[in-house]
């Protein structure tokens, strides 16, 4: 049933000039969309997405030995520090790559080189989606967003998720979870996964549709605090991800993120007069409050400020 309404995901062609303007209808919609004509290299892809399912293919006790993340590293089954779980295991990871990489298998030398590489190259694409982003909404300083994640301290962080095939599943066609719902806190995420589904978005309409995945193309969420920066304008999107019965879900996701100290308030132009939603906070603030939060908790909803009627 609910796959028939797939079709409404909006697809966004970066090499076509319409570009800016169905990215904003589409934040404004969905706060998600579908990316071709992307530039990054199917190859650099392929490699690294082989390095990391060699990873994850090795004995449990090895992958526990770059874990628990903490909050980078291995984690298996659990998600963040509160009680969390599900049919995953994953790597997670920073841009500035701090911690002992020797731990990630015996390639890990190649392993590291085609994640940075893959990392600039994503990075780079969220930049120019962001810039896109502003000319849509003719902000002036076109860099607004780009300049938060281009920042060296940028507090941006990578994973690699893993959700083995359960066979259970395909044997009594329940559902079973393998990522749980939950918005994105950061600005923009950007994800690529391997052919398995498993990946739904929740329209405002109270349905989850499901994404028919695509290994060619990138996925872009907006982020909780985008939609802080857009005084609401564009919101972040609920997702969750079900585990599949029959195949194994290989997905890889950039989260671009401010600086720590940066302040995530609306644009003044984008304001027109009207207050803020949201009362003042730093991503350092948010990300603190993140990680005191359950996957699925309205995170936002702390921040916002009751309008004085
Ligand atoms: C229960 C959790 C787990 C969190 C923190 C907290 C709420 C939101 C989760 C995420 C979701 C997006 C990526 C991530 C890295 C993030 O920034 O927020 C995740 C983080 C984690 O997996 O550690
Ligand atoms: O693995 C996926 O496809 C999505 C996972 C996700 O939403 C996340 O890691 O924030
Ligand atoms: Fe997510």
């Amino acid at each position: 049933m609910a796959s028939t309404f797939s079709s409404t995901i909006p697809i966004v062609d970066l090499s076509k000039p319409d570009a800016k303007t169905l990215i904003v209808n589409a934040c404004e919609e969905f706060g998600f969309f579908k990316v071709i004509n992307h530039g990054v290299s199917m190859e650099a892809i392929s490699q690294l997405e082989t390095e990391a399912l060699k990873f994850f293919s090795l004995p449990l006790n090895e992958k526990e030995k770059a874990g628990p993340p903490n909050p980078f590293g291995y984690g298996s089954k659990s998600i963040g520090p509160n009680g969390d779980v599900g049919w995953v295991e994953y790597l997670l990871l920073n841009n500035n790559q701090e911690h002992d990489f020797s731990l990630y298998g015996k390639n890990h030398e190649k392993f590291r080189c085609l994640l940075n590489s893959y990392m600039s190259s994503v990075k780079k694409m969220a930049c120019d989606i962001l810039e896109l982003m502003a000319e849509g909404l003719k902000i002036q300083q076109k860099n607004v967003f780009s300049k938060l994640l281009r920042d060296k301290e940028s507090d941006s962080v990578f994973r690699v998720n893993h959700y083995p095939a359960c066979p259970e599943l395909a044997v009594n066609g329940q559902n079973m979870i393998g990522f749980g719902e939950h918005t994105d806190p950061q600005i923009i995420s950007l994800l690529r996964s391997n052919n398995t589904s498993g990946l739904q978005i929740y329209l405002r309409d109270g349905s989850w549709i499901p994404v028919p995945p695509d290994h060619n193309s990138f996925f872009i969420n907006v982020g909780d605090s985008l939609q802080v920066m857009t005084n609401g304008r564009f919101g972040s999107v609920r997702h969750r991800v079900l585990a599949n019965g029959f195949k194994s879900r290989l997905s890889m996701i950039y989260f671009g993120g401010p600086p720590l100290s940066e302040k995530i308030t609306p644009l003044p132009s984008l304001m027109k007069g009207k207050e803020s939603l949201y009362k003042e906070f730093t991503w350092f603030e948010y990300k603190n409050s993140t990680y005191g939060s359950r996957l699925a908790d309205n995170r936002l909803g702390h921040f916002e400020r009751i309008a004085a009627s």
